[in-house]
């Protein structure tokens, strides 16, 4: 009998006030693209928050996989719960400013949650951020500029590198390629999916775009005023959407 690999997050019936139905549930395993879709205002960036350890739900429990099985992240000590979102979350925010500090060079930024996460050697801390410069096809002699003189879908790139560094179980991307040209967006997505294969990091992806969900997810979870309403992969939810939000989406799609 097939055996599916326990999940790195577990949703369990959260809820947050009106914005999140109570009771919404979803898991997302490891090595996992899954997207949440819907339209402005559905509630994914909060679902999102809740699961990445940045929004503690009124109701119900947030479960990341640690070395020492599932830990209900909300029911540990504020600092833990920083720990905990530090070693395992990496998150890439729809404004780049959101995450990236401005004043502080790109490479620094990008080194930042290995510091974070207890690193103390200078040149190993420089070296990893030369080698995700790289695999972000960022030119390695610009690693001393600042953030805002970069574009914006390699300021995107940044957040990505840096989201990525220490080496998450989950990395959390709320409408990341909004506000970029179709090509960079496509750009963007197809760099995204071969780290994503590379690395093994499942990726819980906010859009309110199914044409992105197709190019990279996996499985697709559409809500609708803070409810889940229907989960299936990309090409059956296109071919077949059942909710009338999903309905909406797929007529968004043409
Ligand atoms: N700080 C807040 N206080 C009260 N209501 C809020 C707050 N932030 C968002 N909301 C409302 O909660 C609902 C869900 O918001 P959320 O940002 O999670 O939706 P979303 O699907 O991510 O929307 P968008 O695609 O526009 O970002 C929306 O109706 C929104 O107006």
């Amino acid at each position: 009998m097939l055996r599916l690999p326990s999940p790195v997050l577990t949703l369990g019936r959260v809820s947050y006030d009106r914005r999140i139905a109570p009771d919404t549930s979803f898991v997302l395993y490891p090595g996992e693209v899954l997207c949440l879709v819907g339209k402005s205002g559905a509630g994914k960036s909060t679902l999102l928050r809740m699961a990445g350890g940045l929004l503690r739900p009124h109701e119900g429990r947030v479960l990341h996989q640690s070395a020492d099985g599932p830990i209900s992240i909300y029911e540990l000590p504020e600092q833990a719960l920083v720990s905990q979102r530090r070693r395992n979350v990496g998150i890439v925010a729809q404004n780049a400013r959101d995450t990236l500090d401005m004043a502080q060079s790109a490479a620094a930024n990008i080194v930042q949650p290995l510091f974070d996460n207890g690193e103390r050697n200078f040149g190993r801390a420089m070296a990893s951020a030369q080698h995700w410069f790289a695999a972000l096809d960022l030119d390695v002699a610009r690693m001393g500029d600042l953030p805002s003189l970069f574009s914006g879908g390699m300021q995107q790139r940044l957040q990505i590198a840096r989201a990525l560094v220490h080496g998450p179980k989950v990395l959390c991307l709320d409408e990341p390629t909004t506000g970029l040209d179709t090509s960079v967006q496509v750009r963007l997505l197809s760099l995204l999916s071969g780290l994503q294969r590379q690395t093994g990091v499942a990726m819980l992806l906010v859009t309110h775009d199914l044409r992105i969900a197709r190019l990279i997810a996996h499985r697709v979870i559409v809500l609708d005023e803070g409810r889940i309403v229907e989960e299936a992969p990309p090409d059956r939810l296109i071919a077949d959407p059942c909710h009338p939000a999903a309905r909406d989406l797929v007529a968004a799609m043409i």
